[in-house]
């Protein structure tokens, strides 16, 4: 087998389920609570922002009250002691990877303490808005968003992403059901340039097929025993 050097970690929601963040799909899980139309898309946010800042200060408020569990642990360990080449691409707009001291982290939707200015395009420490549209202290605009990428956006660093596929030696995706674009498309494209892919996941995701490996279990207990 290949030297192994070069690994793509992809995380979703699976992986902060066990520190207690609603996941997306699963049963009690946000789609459940909320319109995906009316607070995850740019058009639901012009129909109502105040609607989407509450989904998104619940979600704010909710991170900060958890901390992170054995799988973040594990991955931050992994960051600090590999040498090869490490990218954890995230879905999860939470910062409970960095939290847990992991650094080689991309957040490919964005992040909830972030909020971006669509006029000046700088982004900001969020604050708490408090009201629909808070001002950008750079512009002045009334215009400051959540810094998430909603559907039908482009995702973020997504050069840097595929550059990390092409050079990968192993993807390994973590806690993600496979169901959103681009990023359930990673496994085929990490296969197409001769990587070996590995799922860890509670159940099956729908990419599952292309898996060389799939293990099923908590992630709070497979990636540890991953890492380890
Ligand atoms: C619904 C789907 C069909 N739609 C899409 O994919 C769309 C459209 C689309 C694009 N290409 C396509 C191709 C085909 C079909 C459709 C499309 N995609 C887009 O619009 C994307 C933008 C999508 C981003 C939307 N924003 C999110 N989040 C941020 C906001 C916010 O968070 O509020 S998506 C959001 O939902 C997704 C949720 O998925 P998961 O994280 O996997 O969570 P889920 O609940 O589904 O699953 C949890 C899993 O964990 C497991 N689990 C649970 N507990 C545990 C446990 N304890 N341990 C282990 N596992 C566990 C469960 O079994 C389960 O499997 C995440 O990505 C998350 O970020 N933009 C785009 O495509 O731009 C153009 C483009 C195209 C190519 C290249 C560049 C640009």
């Amino acid at each position: 087998m290949a030297e192994l050097r070069n690994i793509v970690v992809l995380t979703g929601a699976g992986i902060s389920a066990e520190s207690g963040i609603d996941t997306f799909r699963d049963a009690g899980g946000l789609w459940e609570k909320h319109r995906v139309e009316d607070v995850a898309t740019p058009q639901g946010y012009e129909r109502d922002p105040a609607l989407v800042q509450r989904f998104y200060d619940a979600r704010r408020e909710a991170v900060q009250k958890v901390s992170p569990n054995p799988a973040h642990e594990a991955l931050a360990r992994l960051d600090r002691e590999w040498e090869g080449g490490l990218l954890i691409v995230t879905q999860n707009v939470d910062d409970l990877h960095e939290r847990a001291g992991a650094s080689r982290v991309v957040h490919m939707h964005g992040e909830l303490l972030s909020a971006l200015c669509p006029i000046c395009e700088r982004r900001h420490r969020w604050t708490g808005p408090l009201i629909e549209r808070p001002e950008c202290p750079s512009c002045e605009a009334r215009s400051l968003r959540p810094d998430v990428v909603w559907f039908g956006e482009m995702p973020y660093q997504m050069d840097r992403i595929y550059a990390a596929l092409r050079r990968a030696d192993l993807f390994v995706s973590i806690g993600t059901s496979g169901a959103v674009y681009p990023a359930a498309g990673f496994v085929r494209d990490a296969r197409e340039y001769g990587a070996r892919t590995l799922e860890l996941n509670l159940e099956r995701g729908e990419g599952s097929y292309w898996f060389d490996e799939s293990q099923q279990g908590r992630a709070g207990e497979l990636v540890p025993a991953w890492v380890d």
